[in-house]
């Protein structure tokens, strides 16, 4: 659904974008998170045709996207800084959005407002909270049955009830009509329940892409304890981490969870437990990006 190549932008000098690589797929749910200044907001405007890249290209569904307005009818974009007209309330918004989005689902409109109880939509969108804005440009955006959507921030000073709500419809229009989904956030944890491939972008380009399956199957958290000694792990498995607390053993190990609990059984005979824990995505990615010379902690947190 998107390929960029190698994009590069400056601004006076200064190198927002520094080679971005990244492809997301048709119906995926893709996270781009990164810290400040990383070039997430820089990149999105790339994406939504907004910037032109001064090298490299970026391709939605195999075409190029600055002025092309045949590919931005099937996008919607949230911004971090959203804009509405001077005295709009979200039935106007609505109206507008209505005649220049062709797939603009009138009817998907109505059915929505339940999901939103506190937005009267007959009041000026200036004049409600910024939270609600950002739910007043989540129900517009979603009702233009867009192939892709873009958002950066999304729930970003959202209430923890209406996070939820935002992320159950977006899975279901991805379930359902094969959306694709395109998200910034700073939160790793908040991402992790909800995307299947994630990119951390730093300092300008994206460091590092994953499907969330591949990450999963491939890192393991293992708790060992033996009757004497020290647990050996078996030569194949690389050893990324190992702490202790008395004689229980901690190891996150490269290697699919289930083979690395069998390679233990079958390597140790003095073993009194073995037990395969859960990862966070903060902790792999950690692990994954150990070796490199990055302040991983910095980026994540
Ligand atoms: N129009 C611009 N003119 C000059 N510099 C810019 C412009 N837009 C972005 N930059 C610079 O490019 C870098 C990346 O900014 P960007 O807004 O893309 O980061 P971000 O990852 O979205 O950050 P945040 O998480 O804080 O929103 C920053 O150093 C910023 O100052």
């Amino acid at each position: 659904m998107i390929q960029v190549n190698n994009v590069v932008k400056d601004f006076d000098g200064f190198r927002a974008l520094d080679g971005v690589n990244m492809k997301v797929e048709k119906g995926s749910i893709y996270g781009l998170v990164g810290p400040n200044g990383a070039g997430k907001s820089t990149l999105i405007r790339h994406l939504t045709g907004v910037y032109r890249p001064d090298q490299g290209e970026i391709l939605i569904e195999g075409e190029p996207i600055y002025e092309n307005r045949e590919v931005k009818a099937r996008i919607s974009y949230i911004p971090d800084d959203l804009f509405y007209f001077l005295q709009a309330d979200t039935m106007v918004m609505m109206k507008y959005y209505r005649g220049i989005y062709p797939n603009f689902d009138e009817k998907m409109f109505f059915r929505m407002q339940e999901f939103f109880p506190s937005i009267d939509v007959k009041r000026n969108i200036r004049r409600l909270s910024k939270g609600m804005q950002k739910q007043v440009a989540f129900w517009l955006a979603i009702c233009c049955r867009p192939e892709l959507i873009i958002l950066d921030e999304p729930v970003d000073g959202l209430d923890p009830v209406m996070r939820r709500q935002i992320w159950s419809i977006l899975m279901s229009e991805v379930a359902e009509h094969k959306m694709t989904v395109l998200v910034s956030s700073h939160n790793l944890r908040e991402l992790e329940d909800v995307c299947d491939h994630v990119g951390i972008m730093n300092k300008g380009s994206i460091m590092i892409e994953r499907s969330l399956m591949e990450l999963q199957g491939n890192i393991s958290k293992v708790q060992i304890a033996c009757q004497t000694g020290m647990p050996k792990m078996p030569k194949e498995f690389e050893v990324l981490h190992m702490s202790n607390s008395g004689r229980v053993y901690t190891m996150i190990v490269k290697g699919n969870p289930k083979e690395v609990a069998r390679a233990v059984s079958a390597e140790e005979d003095n073993l009194a437990i073995v037990d395969i824990l859960p990862l966070t995505l903060e902790e792999i990615f950690i692990y994954e990006m150990g070796g490199a010379d990055y302040e991983v902690k910095d980026i994540l947190f």
